[in-house]
């Protein structure tokens, strides 16, 4: 798929017109060699005999989540900025068999999307209104006010990008089904949208045919704008049975073919992001108690349509129902001051403990009870802004999560910092830290997004340790570009956080951490939310100018491949220098 010189019609910073150059203008310099070095970072369990309720000052303490920098002229050791984890061990991943995971025999890897930012088709085949499409049509709350009611055109191009797909061996791919296409006004009775069950039903068959499993998310972010506006989405409790009706319905049309089932995608984003900044659709801004409220009735919501698997579906179906949360990574400035250790603690509690507690251990963990509780009482409300779930409520979210989706991108460093509760409420103020990052770490794309690979492994241990090893799949990792860098088909970056990311993954499932696969973040280029088109997170570029939305491979095509067909890295001198991969490159500049 070469682009023609000249047929692209994008225009670069200072107004140059995009043409091809040559790949050789895109090599980078050549990164220093990383030496192996043995298997000094697997995580001892006897050392570490609490798995369930490790503090994050213990896994500090942990082999694999030294700190310390190695001298640089340590033999086999290579210094990291940033703090980095010592060891910049290889791993050989291995074929691995799935005892009891439906379908996927060895590690699976592949690519995703959603249905808002990719499929386009907004209004078309009597799809309703999503909260998406209302936001995005208000002037000013997307970046240069664009929406994706074009977007890639999805919908009608799916046959080619399965073709990219089959092409670079995926395993499986991620897509959302987006709720308002299914059912125009957001429930069964009103009317179910025949057109748009043919065109999930076209998709998955199409998938299955050329051995790509469908991983199926059922909410990304795209809520009916009726149940926006009749009973305010999220903030009502009634969407909990609303959200399983849709499910239902779901199950029962495409259960026969799609055997893993994501119930939400990052609620972290929706509650907050939805209702606590207004950054997002439906933009409403009730700090302090809008995302908390938004929360508390998607967990619900999960753990219904999980129930509603597990009684009506599964025996016949025997496919696996999880939730796909936001997990990065926080590190304590000092790892030796107990308040910066308790702040990172609090910062990763506050993000994916948040959802996953629950739905784990039943209950919201004790840090948020006891912060948002504590402040609510100061600022002198009856009751903790954070709901309480009942008793019976508890016992009926617990174990809901068959697997443990993690979207996983960026670390911060965190330290403690008050907020005096006078200030007025808010979900980042109750949380009492700082975020910081290192000015040294790569930021190729999005403003919060720092390539930092070993917080990677430290969040996977985590996991493993806090929510008894559950089975995970990696639903989203990946990094951006700025459309102004101008070099959009030479994604060297890109293949460098890939690496990096990717091998830390590998680390962790030495450590014993129960990775069943990963999902490149993402596919294509797409709508990124409020950022509009301006982040490109794709393998394929999009030219969204081109009525026709044509796709061209960036260079991270072919590195992703290699790693699909080797089932990781094909070899010491591949995982060294990604400049080997650049020779594959074509690009823009
Ligand atoms: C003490 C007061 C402090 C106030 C600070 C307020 C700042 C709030 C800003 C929060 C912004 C967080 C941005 C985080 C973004 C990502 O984590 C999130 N977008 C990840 O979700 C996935 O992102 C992908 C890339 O955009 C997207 O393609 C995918 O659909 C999302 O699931």
């Amino acid at each position: 798929m070469p682009i023609q010189p000249g047929s692209h019609p994008h225009q670069c910073v200072g107004g140059n017109t995009v043409h091809l150059a040559t790949w050789s203008a895109c090599i980078a310099p050549v990164p220093p060699q990383e030496p192996l070095v043995h298997d000094e970072t697997r995580i001892s369990l006897a050392a570490k005999p609490s798995l369930t309720r490790t503090t994050l000052g213990q896994l500090c303490a942990a082999p694999w989540a030294s700190r310390s920098r190695p001298a640089a002229t340590e033999p086999g050791l290579e210094p990291r900025i940033s703090g980095g984890t010592a060891s910049t061990a290889m791993q050989y991943l291995r074929p691995l068999r799935h005892p009891g995971d439906p379908g996927m025999k060895r590690f699976s890897w592949g690519a995703g999307g959603s249905a808002y930012q990719t499929e386009g088709a907004w209004d078309k085949d009597g799809k309703g209104m999503s909260i998406w499409d209302v936001f995005a049509h208000k002037k000013g709350k997307i970046f240069l006010n664009d929406t994706a009611d074009h977007s890639c055109e999805g919908y009608y191009k799916f046959k080619d990008d399965i073709t990219l797909m089959k092409d670079m061996k995926f395993n499986h791919y991620r897509f959302s089904i987006s709720w308002p296409r299914i059912f125009p006004n957001g429930i069964k009775a009103d009317h179910i949208n025949e057109k748009g069950i043919k065109y999930y039903d076209d998709l998955i068959n199409m998938l299955l045919d050329n051995n790509i499993t469908p991983i199926v998310t059922l909410y990304h972010w795209d809520l009916p704008q009726v149940l926006q506006e009749k009973y305010g989405g999220w903030q009502n409790v009634s969407m909990v049975n609303y959200f399983n009706d849709f499910a239902n319905l779901c199950f029962e049309r495409f259960g026969d073919r799609v055997k893993y089932w994501i119930t939400f995608n990052n609620p972290w984003s929706s509650a907050v992001e939805g209702y606590e900044t207004g950054e997002h659709a439906p933009g409403l801004k009730l700090r302090g108690t809008g995302a908390y409220k938004a929360a508390h009735h998607i967990i619900k919501a999960h753990a219904k349509v999980w129930h509603t698997y597990d009684t009506q579906w599964r025996s016949k179906q025997k496919g696996l129902v999880g939730i796909s949360l936001l997990a990065d990574w926080g590190e304590p400035v000092d790892i030796i001051n107990q308040r910066d250790i308790e702040a990172a603690e609090r910062y990763v509690q506050f993000y994916m403990g948040w959802f996953a507690t629950p739905i784990f251990n039943g209950d919201y963990p004790q840090v948020m009870k006891d912060y948002i509780g504590r402040k609510s009482a100061q600022q002198g409300l009856g009751t903790s802004r954070l709901p309480v779930f009942s008793s019976q409520e508890k016992s009926y979210i617990k174990g809901t999560c068959d697997f443990l989706g993690i979207g996983h991108f960026t670390t911060r460093y965190i330290t403690q910092k008050n907020y005096p509760s006078g200030r007025g409420n808010s979900y980042f103020t109750d949380r009492d830290l700082v975020e910081l990052v290192d000015p040294r770490w790569p930021d190729p794309g999005s403003e919060w997004l720092y390539s930092v690979p070993w917080g990677f492994r430290r969040l996977l241990n985590y996991i493993k340790t806090q929510y008894g090893n559950p089975m995970i799949y990696v639903t989203e990792n990946g990094v951006s570009e700025k459309v102004q860098r101008c070099t959009d088909l030479c994604d060297d970056w890109r293949m460098q956080y890939f690496k990096d990311y990717i091998n830390e993954m590998l680390k962790a499932l030495k450590d014993g951490v129960n990775v069943k696969g990963y999902t490149a973040w993402s596919l294509l280029d797409k709508f990124e939310w409020d950022e509009g088109f301006s982040e490109r997170f794709g393998l394929f570029y999009v030219d969204f100018l081109n009525k026709n939305k044509p796709r061209y491979p960036k260079a991270s095509v072919q590195y992703y491949k290699r790693i699909i067909s080797s089932n990781g890295f094909p070899n010491q001198r591949e995982v060294q220098s990604v400049s080997q991969s650049q020779t594959l490159c074509t690009h823009l500049i």
